[in-house]
């Protein structure tokens, strides 16, 4: 199959030659290509973008959400294939992709109601028979810039809410995972979708996201990636005064103290360290454990991650995918190797699997380094596969202090059975998403979803916080007195 991008409404080649395979992470098939698409391509896509808005902003916000709910029964009607498609393409075991499914069809909803809400708020005015009020307005063409590892749930936060509040959009998603943006970008044209609302971009970071970056008529960039290309999506957008909204990295700690529930917890770290092969944003890759309980927690994580079985995700019986690609694979392998020399001791896992049945994709087998200390790499960077390191602590102010002290700020948990440690971590945990009995990943999409620090720069995807991204406020002011009064004049002198 060969993909195509999507611009006012039509299916059209690129005019690259050039092509990359779309690769099966689980066997190395490959399902298709992908053009790199040009400066020139991202050029026609905001002009549609830009021709489509005009109308789309005027059409009634409820009516814009019917196209949501559509959009919704679609992905619903379509959750399995969806399902087995993103499992093909990403890698992730096919329960997870159907929950990813799921999350677009929530989203979907959830912004469909948008359409009835999108509150503004009424004020009293200082003046005499004067009517003062703030509404969102929307803002334009919006850009998105998308991952691999949630590649439909992702483009649904980001698209659904610009849509319902009156953007058009241009959208590039990551080279890795075309596949599951045509299915949307099918869906788009099935519902009727107005052409232009919607623009699908395939192609490489740096010409078509550079390119949609620069472009006076896309206002607002919507990025979701590592740091090392946010930083450089925010220094360019910086230049071009361009509203950017950066969802990124994380390194996601469990602090497990003395009086948890340990199996809880055990089931929480594996479900959060392990789904997805460790590659999500929330994955939990660090474990903050009370000295007390070290030994035991060690000894039924290591039984747990032995029952863990690795493969192809199509197969219902598996539990660990492949991770994405090589260059993941061997990510993971250079850091696992620093933690050995760092002095970590490695209690489970820390090879690559390439024997029968592994030999044609990327498999890493669950890990987990233990006598981790906090200044370690592999207590510091972002691994995003399959493993976790634990580091020991004496006290829950010495967990919030560790938890703390990386340079990310995603989500953290607690698992613990004391009201007061309970509440006093979800006040002092400096992370976006805190959760308690319960691991670091699961986030539900009517909640703002983002972090502190240098996971991100203030904004939020879901949630009506989602809304800020792509609204501008308008502050209006109707005087009905009649004649002409001036506000910010002091009378009394
Ligand atoms: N906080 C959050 O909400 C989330 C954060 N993430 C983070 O995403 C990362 C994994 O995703 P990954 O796809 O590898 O991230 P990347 O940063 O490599 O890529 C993200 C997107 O940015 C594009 N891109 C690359 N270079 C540029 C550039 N110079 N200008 C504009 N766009 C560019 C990529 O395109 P290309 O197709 O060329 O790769 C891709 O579409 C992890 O760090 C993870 O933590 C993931 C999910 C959620
Ligand atoms: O598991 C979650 O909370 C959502 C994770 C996610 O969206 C991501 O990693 O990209």
């Amino acid at each position: 199959m060969r993909i195509k991008n999507y611009i006012g409404g039509k299916w059209i080649d690129s005019e690259q030659l050039q092509q990359v395979p779309i690769v099966n992470p689980a066997n190395g098939t490959v399902l298709g290509e992908v053009p790199l698409s040009t400066k020139a391509e991202v050029e026609m896509a905001v002009s549609a973008a830009k021709e489509a808005q005009k109308k789309w902003a005027l059409i009634p916000a409820p009516k814009r959400a019917d196209y949501l709910y559509e959009i919704g029964y679609k992905l619903r009607e379509k959750k399995e294939h969806l399902a087995q498609v993103l499992t093909s393409e990403m890698g992730k075991v096919i329960e997870e992709a159907r929950g990813e499914v799921q999350e677009g069809i929530d989203m979907a909803f959830y912004m469909a109601g948008e359409g009835r809400r999108l509150f503004g708020e009424t004020t009293p005015s200082e003046l005499a028979d004067k009517f003062a009020m703030s509404v969102r307005s929307p803002i334009g063409v919006v850009g998105l810039i998308t991952p691999w590892n949630f590649p439909i749930a992702i483009a649904t936060w980001k698209s659904f809410p610009a849509i319902v509040a009156g953007n058009t959009f241009v959208w590039k998603p990551s080279i890795e995972t075309p596949l599951m943006a045509y299915e949307l970008g099918k869906i788009f044209e099935e519902v009727g979708l107005p052409d232009g609302v919607a623009n699908i971009v395939f192609g490489s970071g740096s010409t078509v996201g550079t390119a949609m970056i620069e472009h006076p008529d896309i206002k607002v960039i919507s990025f979701t990636g590592s740091n090392a290309t946010g930083s450089k999506v925010a220094e360019l957008g910086g230049r071009h005064l361009k509203k950017v909204s950066l969802e990124m990295g994380g390194k996601n700690a469990v602090i497990v103290m003395d009086d948890a529930n340990l199996s809880l917890a055990v089931d929480g770290i594996v479900w959060s360290a392990f789904g997805t092969a460790g590659q999500r944003c929330t994955a939990c890759s660090r474990v903050i454990v009370h000295k007390d309980i070290k030994q035991e927690l060690e000894e039924m994580l290591v039984e747990a991650i032995s029952q863990l079985t690795v493969g192809d995700g199509l197969d219902p019986a598996i539990k660990v995918g492949p991770v994405i690609n090589r260059k993941a694979l061997e990510k993971i392998n250079y850091y696992v190797q620093i933690g050995k020399q760092e002095g970590a001791k490695l209690l489970a896992g820390g090879k690559i699997l390439s024997a029968p049945p592994f030999e044609k994709g990327f498999y890493f087998e669950p890990t987990i380094f233990t006598d981790v200390k906090n200044d370690m790499m592999i207590a510091q960077e972002e691994i995003f596969g399959p493993v976790i390191s634990i580091i020991e602590v004496c006290s829950l102010e010495e967990a919030i202090e560790v938890n703390n002290s990386v340079k990310f700020g995603l989500s953290s948990s607690i698992f613990s059975q004391d009201i007061n440690k309970i509440f006093k971590a979800q006040r002092d945990l400096d992370t976006g998403i805190v959760y308690v009995n319960a691991g670091t990943t699961g986030a539900e999409i009517h909640l703002p979803f983002g972090g502190t620090k240098g996971t991100g720069n203030g904004h939020r995807d879901s949630g009506q916080a989602a809304l800020d991204v792509f609204t501008e406020w308008k502050s209006i002011y109707v005087d009905y007195s009649g004649k002409l009064q001036r506000a910010q004049i002091d009378t009394e002198n």
